[in-house]
């Protein structure tokens, strides 16, 4: 995976967007991001995705322009459907997933950050928005769609229709982003990140469960109110039945810490 750098450490796999100096995104790095996704989706240890960019200054600014200058419409098109298709997976992979914003994170990059369950960022790092208007088209890799839903109608219509980017603290205000964190360097924000994903992991947290808890998040919001409540029913059903549960529920009971093994 030459654009994305892949890693795991203890449950958590860490993709990384590598194209200095911005981490644009290509089609190729989106197959590249679509490969990572799977290892980690059919790694039975991982547990946690976090994605972040390569360097301390872009988490990813959006779609190579250069790629789309010289592309021909069915190219763009397929590009769109790809990355559409990439990252509805990666929403829909019953682990919890977490953009870690190292710097910039507009355009194809917020689009990126906005299909991961949690967005946290390095204060200070960049800025945050959807400024493809500036370029006549509008946010194509679901940020029509995932912005409304995020921080509903209006404020999206707005922010997408003005094209400005603006720093992290205003993205918290608004919801876009769960958390900004203020770091004194790049490497103590990814420490941070690592040790705070390692939270969702075996053996203290049900892995199962998380991922179980974010798949009726994620199908819920698309379907509705009694389909999503079937779909809890569901889920939870298959959890009474993990070793996890019974191991949750007798810890509890005993009053000592539960070790859970993801079964
Ligand atoms: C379907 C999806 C569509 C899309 O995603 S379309 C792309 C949407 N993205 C954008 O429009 C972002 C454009 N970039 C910016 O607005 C700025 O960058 C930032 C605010 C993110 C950062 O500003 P600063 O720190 O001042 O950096 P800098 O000098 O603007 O950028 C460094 C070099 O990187 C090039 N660059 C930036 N973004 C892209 C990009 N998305 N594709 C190709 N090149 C890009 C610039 O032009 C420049 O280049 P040089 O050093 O030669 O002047």
């Amino acid at each position: 995976m030459a654009l994305v750098d892949y890693a795991t450490s203890a449950g958590v796999a860490l993709l990384t967007l590598n194209d200095p100096p911005v981490n644009g995104y290509t089609h190729e790095m989106m197959k590249d991001l679509d490969a990572a996704i799977l290892e980690a989706r059919f790694d039975n240890d991982v547990h946690v995705i976090v994605i972040t960019g390569h360097g301390e200054k872009f988490f990813c600014a959006g779609a190579n322009i250069n790629m789309l200058r010289e592309s021909d419409p069915t190219f763009k098109y397929y590009f769109c459907l790809h990355a559409n298709e990439t990252l509805s997976r990666l929403e829909h992979t019953p682990k919890l997933c977490i953009a870690a914003l190292n710097g910039h994170t507009v355009g194809g990059g917020l689009e990126i950050a906005m299909a991961c369950d949690l967005r946290i960022a390095r204060k200070g790092a960049g800025k945050v928005g959807l400024p493809e208007v500036a370029l006549g088209v509008l946010p194509g890799t679901g940020g029509t769609q995932r912005l409304a839903r995020l921080i509903g109608k209006s404020r999206a219509i707005q922010l997408m229709c003005e094209g400005q980017t603006f720093d992290f603290e205003t993205a918290l205000a608004v919801g876009l982003i769960n958390d900004v964190w203020e770091t004194a360097s790049h490497d103590e924000f990814m420490d941070r990140i690592l040790a705070y994903s390692h939270t969702f992991t075996l053996p203290d947290r049900a892995a199962l469960a998380v991922g179980r808890i974010k798949r009726a998040v994620q199908t819920g919001f698309e379907v509705g109110l009694e389909q999503g409540l079937a779909l809890e029913r569901e889920l939870q059903a298959e959890l009474f039945t993990s070793e996890d549960a019974r191991e949750g529920l007798a810890a509890y009971m005993e009053k000592r810490k539960p070790v859970f093994q993801g079964k």
